[in-house]
């Protein structure tokens, strides 16, 4: 078998007037077989779906002109590259998905559909409406940890012995960790064959009222074709964005649903009150289906218990798991919050367990009454879900990433509390925040001085200004103090759906800097009590990264008169970052550096993608 990038093949060149498949395969290099090229008839769009109709045709082995094969001969692709190109390919398929429009807005598109009317209509197309009624549903919403709450059941049910299927959003380096299979990224083949599945039926249904869906409905109605064809005996699925305008609530009879902790956030969609915040939220509770919520703020707390009562919902409160239920175990996802998402997770596989009938057949003569099942425990011990608290060891092991994805008010506090104890937790912890004489060191390791630097980012719609407070004062509080901090700019974007195959040039820097010398100026003004930044001083772009004496440059040396800060500084670039700090590290025995990535998932898939290779 040969196989041909369709992109570069002509459809006239082999008979058909398009081509549905982008990658090819031909039998041998003279003719082709149409079944392999999904191929529709040469009248117009009209798909050829069966062998027989293929046959009938006359599209059977078809010979190929000397054109189409000298063309196709220059652009044989090699095993290795096939496999790449053709999950790039699905990239850029689901990229031209991203539109410029403000995400979760209910309001229609273009023709007279709403986008809840939109997803029903997709689901349709794929016939999806029975299936997904069969899942057996656990639906979450909150403002924060969904996802962790999301991967507590996950891991809890799997070790119950139940085959499990797991979509959250968002994705740090590869869109395949939002959809789960049995604890899994889904395989890159069972990806594609389900992504192309949806994606050719959706195209050829398309209509001006009815056009191709915006990303996260395409990818929302991907994960129920997943999960309904790959039978899983549980769906646990994180909404996107709110509630009840989610593409996610087109999910009519879940078993149980679940609302984490509830903040401001998304305010320019939900509203900018906590009641309405959690109006939305409230959204995706089902008449008369069990749902769980965690202690909230009184005014999303009021509107949480309207909504279940008039919809006669069996509705709790569940309090943070008490750490003695854990028998000595730790929760595999750390900081405090976690205690609060791990009971939510609890009280959600509980009653999805009595709901099924499960939980009698499993525990009917086991000691749970005040206990923790073991599954259960064995559960919250093994559940991961990367870029949230998450702590990687640079090869060197001086140089320790601590990386959470916060960039809310709320979770930025969360983020400072984990890394303040994480870095005091960690070994031979001596911090201090200026360069200690070489007499002062001995050669021992345990006198190894650590540091703490931030490396921050975050998007141009978050505001920095509350940000970086809340995280230098949660970190001060406990004695935390960043020596440095280090502003740059991610490289994934917002309008790219990124592989791990999208490789990163050691090069690429940004030409814009415009956003990372703001947040570099609210920094500065924390740090020095005053805006000390006049905006008449030019801010100069850095061609490079700074010497390496400003890791340990004290801070007294600042004089931003002369467009020099020592407390904090603008890189062009996150992999020269990466570098830089490597190096440093290197050249500097006595020196362990902790490192904060925070503010942006972007930036944290970025530097773990960074870190991986
Ligand atoms: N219970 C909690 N209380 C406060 N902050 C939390 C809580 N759980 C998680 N966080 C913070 O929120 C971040 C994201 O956690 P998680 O992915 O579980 O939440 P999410 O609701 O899925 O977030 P996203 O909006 O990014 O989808 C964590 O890195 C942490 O900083
Ligand atoms: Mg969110
Ligand atoms: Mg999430």
């Amino acid at each position: 078998m040969l196989k041909y990038k369709a992109l570069f093949l002509r459809p006239e060149l082999v008979g058909v007037s398009s081509l549905y498949k982008r990658e090819c395969l031909f039998p041998s290099k003279f003719t082709w077989a149409a079944s392999c090229l999904n191929a529709v008839d040469l009248t117009g769009t009209k798909r050829l779906h069966s062998q027989g109709e293929i046959e009938q045709k006359g599209f059977r082995d078809r010979k190929l002109s000397s054109e189409a094969v000298e063309l196709m001969d220059s652009n044989t692709m090699t095993e290795e590259n096939t496999r790449q190109s053709t999950y790039d390919t699905a990239m850029e398929a689901l990229s031209s998905l991203i539109t410029s429009k403000k995400r979760g807005d209910g309001s229609p598109v273009s023709g007279k559909y709403t986008k809840l009317d939109r997803m029903s209509m997709y689901i349709k197309i794929l016939n999806l409406e029975e299936p997904i009624a069969g899942l057996k549903i656990i639906h979450v919403a909150g403002t924060k940890g969904k996802g962790s709450t999301c991967a507590f059941c996950d891991a809890i049910l799997r070790e119950c012995g139940f085959r499990t299927g797991l979509f959250t959003s968002p994705h740090l380096i590869d869109v395949r960790e939002r959809f789960r299979l049995d604890g899994l990224d889904i395989s890159e083949e069972k990806f594609l064959h389900y992504f192309w599945e949806c994606w050719n039926q959706l195209k050829e249904n398309v209509t001006d009222d009815l056009p191709m869906p915006p990303l996260f409905q395409f990818l929302t109605v991907l994960a129920f074709k997943i999960f309904a064809c790959e039978k899983v005996d549980v769906a646990i699925i994180e909404v996107g964005l709110g509630g009840t305008r989610d593409s996610t609530n087109i999910i009519k009879n879940p078993i149980v649903c679940g609302v984490s902790p509830l903040g401001m956030d998304h305010t320019e969609i939900l509203g900018d009150t906590l009641e309405q915040i959690a109006s939305h939220k409230a959204g995706i509770l089902k008449p008369q289906v069990p749902a769980f919520t965690v202690p909230q703020l009184s005014e999303a707390m009021n509107v949480l218990q309207g909504r279940a009562r008039e919809l006669m919902v069996p509705f709790e409160v569940v309090a943070p798991l008490d750490g003695t239920k854990l028998k000595g175990n730790q929760l595999s996802l750390s900081g405090d919050h976690q205690f609060t998402n791990a009971a939510l997770a609890v009280a959600l596989c509980k009653s999805w367990l009595w709901s099924t009938g499960n939980w009698e057949k499993l525990f009917k003569h086991a000691d749970v009454e005040d206990n923790l099942p073991k599954p259960f425990l064995r559960g919250l011990s093994t559940a991961r879900l990367s870029g949230r608290a998450q702590i990687v060891h640079d090869s060197s092991g001086d140089l320790v990433f601590y990386f959470d994805g916060a960039h809310s008010p709320e979770s930025m506090e969360a983020c400072a509390r984990w890394f303040s104890s994480a870095v005091k937790d960690s070994p031979n912890q001596s911090s201090i925040s200026s360069f200690p004489s070489k007499l002062q060191l001995g050669k021992n390791e345990s006198d190894k001085v650590s540091k703490q630097i931030l490396l921050f980012n975050c998007m141009d719609v978050r505001d920095p200004e509350s940000l970086l407070p809340i995280l230098v004062d949660t970190c001060a509080s406990s004695g935390t103090y960043f020596a440095k901090a280090i502003f740059v700019p991610s490289i994934s974007k917002y309008s790219k759906v990124t592989s791990a195959y999208t490789a990163i040039p050691l090069e690429i820097r940004s030409k814009d800097l415009t956003w990372q010398f703001k947040l570099q100026r609210v920094w500065e003004k924390i740090i020095h009590g005053k805006d000390i930044v006049s905006n008449s001083s030019e801010t100069k772009f850095p061609e490079s990264t700074p010497p390496q004496r400003f890791i340990h440059d004290d801070v007294s040396n600042c004089s931003p008169a002369d467009g020099h800060f020592a407390c904090s500084t603008v890189v062009s670039s996150l992999p020269m970052t990466i570098n830089w700090l490597r190096d440093y590290v290197k050249q500097n025995p006595s020196f362990r550096i902790q490192v904060l990535v925070t503010g942006s998932l972007h930036l944290v898939g970025d530097v773990l993608k960074l870190l991986r290779r």
